[in-house]
């Protein structure tokens, strides 16, 4: 008997995922991140994580995104063969319709991060969509769907390779992630896929970051099997790496290991690693004929007990306003700051056309001499609020463009992760600094935003050029004017820390 799967249930299911899962983090991922942040012991990665407790805990309340980048939507579904779905629209066109619906509501606007024409024009679709799609059929009469929000950061620290069949996949990721950076915004998982063909060891990489996080319960029972065992391998070997919450040297910077496989060819060893970051976003839901799916709402009190406060006695209070180039060549990596009064934002598409604009002997719409800019594309603001979700995007993206910018005269950078060889030489030649603040914390920072308006480029949408005027905006010093370098010092101190000491992640 066919069983029919209404468009419109499978629209408002979809729809109902992606609002959930901007604002409760998995259960899982929070009793992990718990777990790391007790254990951790370097207070820089501890500050971190309280960080992202406090915001992810906001966020369930509040219902607005645990991070500014709402990220892609990936969905995996398993179609039961007996299912039929009603209507005359592909099930592109009804996943796409549920990411509409999420993305646009009203009460909790997502944000629009989805550009088509990507290698020219790269046009803001404005509603998130399209979605990625795997469809797999299975035999049956349910359909079965795993939706994700995947952020940007992460996903551009994808990894693959073809390995030659005796090559250690071991070797490969532990030279792998510490090229990956902080971008990808550990604490995560990492998902590996091994085997099949090149495209399908990136699925099945993908695929795996859908289970939750039980690396605890799989060192309690202890392994079954050699995948089971290379699990614990890579995460007892990829966290004594010392790269830590936000690569700022500390004991967990994964969470968990997931490995799907499939058999290969005999010449063959594809493997796949794509990390995912503290915004964790997926959720999972059957479909039978009888109605759309709601998701449960967790429990608040499932939360860890982690407040996390601007330290109004350790940070020094920076003036924007008033702020010199002394002063910022006073800075020394690892202070920690809290910046106040007004600050440029500006990303990867402003930086692109600030150069087109130069190159072309054109008047820039902003001056920034002077000034302090931050790499954020904001979500909107709904109801009271200033601007939504803001969180700071990686500042490696716009390496590149930094010399150029500090030629004009900007005085420091607002970002996240870690800056490259040009950035920091750039930074040091012109005896600048780069301040980091934590991904994944949006909704937490952006309540240190109290003015919000857009000065240039507003066709970009998010990646406008804002003026956000701040108090108590909490960065750390990453990148000081001698071009000292927190990403590169901090690992490489908690690496040896480990080492010697033998501490341990927990799991
Ligand atoms: O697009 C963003 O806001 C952030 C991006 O996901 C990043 O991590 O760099």
């Amino acid at each position: 008997m066919t069983t029919l799967i209404r468009d419109t249930d499978l629209i408002e299911s979809v729809a109902d995922a992606l609002q959930f899962i901007s604002y409760y983090h998995p259960m899982d991922y929070i009793r992990a991140l718990g777990e790391a942040y007790e254990a951790e012991k370097s207070p820089a990665a501890k500050d971190a994580i309280a960080q992202i407790l406090t915001n992810s805990r906001m966020c369930a309340e509040g219902h607005r995104p645990i991070c500014q980048d709402t990220g892609i939507v990936t969905v995996f579904v398993k179609w039961g063969q007996d299912c039929r779905l009603s209507g005359d629209r592909s099930l592109q066109d009804v996943i796409d319709e549920g990411v509409r619906r999420a993305y646009l509501h009203p009460e909790n606007k997502l944000r629009a991060s989805i550009l088509a024409d990507p290698a020219f024009t790269r046009r803001n679709t404005r509603d998130n969509t399209p979605s990625v799609l795997h469809v797999e059929m299975v035999p049956g009469n349910k359909v079965t769907v795993d939706v994700a929000a995947k952020g940007g950061g992460s996903e551009n620290k994808s990894k693959f390779k073809m390995m030659n069949p005796s090559d250690s996949i071991v070797d490969w990721v532990l030279e792998m992630v510490p090229q990956m950076g902080a971008g990808w915004c550990p604490p995560g998982m990492l998902g590996i896929g091994i085997g099949g063909t090149a495209e399908k060891a990136v699925l099945l990489a993908k695929e795996s970051l859908m289970g939750a996080i039980d690396m605890g319960q799989l060192k309690a029972r202890g392994p079954r099997n050699d995948i089971e065992a290379l699990r614990i391998e890579l995460f007892d070997k990829v966290n004594a790496l010392g790269i830590g919450a936000q690569g700022l040297g500390g004991l967990s910077t994964i969470l968990d290991v997931k490995i799907l496989d499939w058999p290969t060819h005999a010449a063959s060893k594809p493997v796949a690693m794509i990390p995912n970051c503290a915004a964790t976003r997926h959720a999972h839901f059957t479909l039978d004929g009888s109605g759309p799916v709601y998701l449960e709402a967790p429990k608040l009190d499932e939360w860890p007990k982690v407040d996390w406060k601007p330290d109004l006695q350790a940070a020094k209070r920076v003036d924007l306003n008033t702020l010199t180039a002394e002063e910022v060549k006073s800075w020394k990596h690892g202070d920690r700051l809290l910046l106040n009064g007004k600050m440029l934002t500006g990303r990867d598409a402003a930086h692109k056309r600030i150069k087109d604009m130069l190159d072309r002997g054109e008047e820039l719409p902003v001056e920034f001499k002077g000034r302090v800019i931050y790499y954020v594309g904001p979500v909107d603001p709904v109801g009271e609020e200033v601007v939504g979700p803001a969180g700071p995007t990686t500042a490696t993206r716009m390496d590149k463009f930094t010399r150029m910018m500090l030629d004009q005269g900007l005085l420091a950078m607002v970002g996240k992760a870690e800056r490259g060889p040009a950035a920091t030489e750039a930074i040091r030649d012109h005896q600048s600094a780069y301040l980091m603040a934590v991904g994944g914390a949006a909704y937490l920072v952006a309540r240190a935003i109290k003015g919000s308006k857009v000065v240039g480029f507003e066709d970009l949408g998010m990646e406008a050029i804002y003026e956000f005027d701040v108090e108590n905006f909490p960065v750390t010093v990453a990148v000081d004017s001698e071009g000292q370098n927190v990403h590169t010092l901090a690992p490489l101190v908690w690496r040896e820390k480990i080492a010697k000491e033998g501490l341990l992640t927990p799991a």
